[in-house]
């Protein structure tokens, strides 16, 4: 069984369909890249699926449980953290604040959350040694992972990350496919929507690629990185290589 089942959803923004009939699935502690350009409904999937956008038919399972139109609370609880795009992280708060309120489902159990960001921190050692930081003054990279951190606060089977490189540099996007890998390596699965490719190439088991809200290629990354129509996506009609080629691909064991 898989983690996470996504069922012939279908949504729409007021009137307008934005997705029809999307499915795809994510197996224990894998990593699968939601894929396609602006516009296509990748963070609809990821807000219909953690509970934030009510789907007009379809059906979400996590870990077996029918979680469509739950409780995003409920969610959370059940295994399913969803990081946002844009990096919101309380500036005036400290790191170690901000990552507090990542577990605050679970905030009177105090050694539980103290347990869990300990856990983060050796995920990510960098915040550690920022602890007392106000956020505010942390870079775009640095920032992304505390938001990341945060989202694991909530101890999940799957972390749903939305556009995570968006507006990074070169060198923090590396670093960001390091801390990504680092979570898979603990044991949690990873929905990756995203629309740097190399990134999403170099760390995916499988891709799952959107245009206006259609499924329009899945498989292995190396299935649809050989597909000419990725590259037409990324590249044009002009010059679209006959096949897209990752960049050094992130070594990891094959999810079970
Ligand atoms: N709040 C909203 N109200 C109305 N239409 C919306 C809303 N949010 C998204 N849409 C529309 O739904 C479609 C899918 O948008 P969505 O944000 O899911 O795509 P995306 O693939 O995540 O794009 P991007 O990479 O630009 O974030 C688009 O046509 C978008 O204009």
């Amino acid at each position: 069984m898989a983690l996470l089942e996504v069922r012939g959803l279908c949504a729409r923004h007021g009137a307008v369909p934005v997705l029809h009939d999307v499915s795809f699935h994510v197996g224990r502690g894998e990593i699968v890249a939601l894929l396609g350009g602006n516009g296509a409904g990748k963070t609809t999937v990821a807000r219909c699926v953690s509970g934030l956008h009510r789907p007009s038919s379809g059906e979400v399972t996590l870990d077996g449980r029918d979680i469509t139109r739950c409780d995003p609370r409920r969610i959370v609880r059940w295994g399913l953290s969803h990081v946002s795009e844009g990096r919101r992280v309380f500036p005036s708060l400290t790191v170690e604040e901000n990552l507090t309120l990542g577990a605050y489902l679970d905030g009177r159990r105090t050694h539980v959350v103290a347990e869990r960001r300990e856990g983060v921190y050796r995920t990510f050692p960098r915040l550690a040694e920022r602890r007392t930081q106000r956020a505010g003054s942390m870079s775009g990279g640095e920032q992304q992972m505390l938001v990341i951190g945060r989202g694991l606060m909530s101890a999940p089977a799957l972390l749903v990350l939305d556009e995570p490189s968006a507006g990074l540099a070169p060198a923090s996007v590396a670093a960001l496919g390091e801390d990504i890998a680092a979570i898979r390596a603990g044991g949690t699965a990873v929905l990756l929507i995203e629309q740097h490719l190399q990134l999403a190439l170099r760390l995916a088991d499988r891709l799952v690629v959107l245009r206006d809200g259609h499924v329009i290629l899945s498989g292995s990354t190396e299935e649809v990185a050989a597909d000419p129509r990725i590259g037409r996506m990324y590249f044009g009609d002009g010059d679209s290589p006959d096949r897209v080629v990752p960049e050094t691909r992130q070594a990891h064991s094959s999810p079970s």
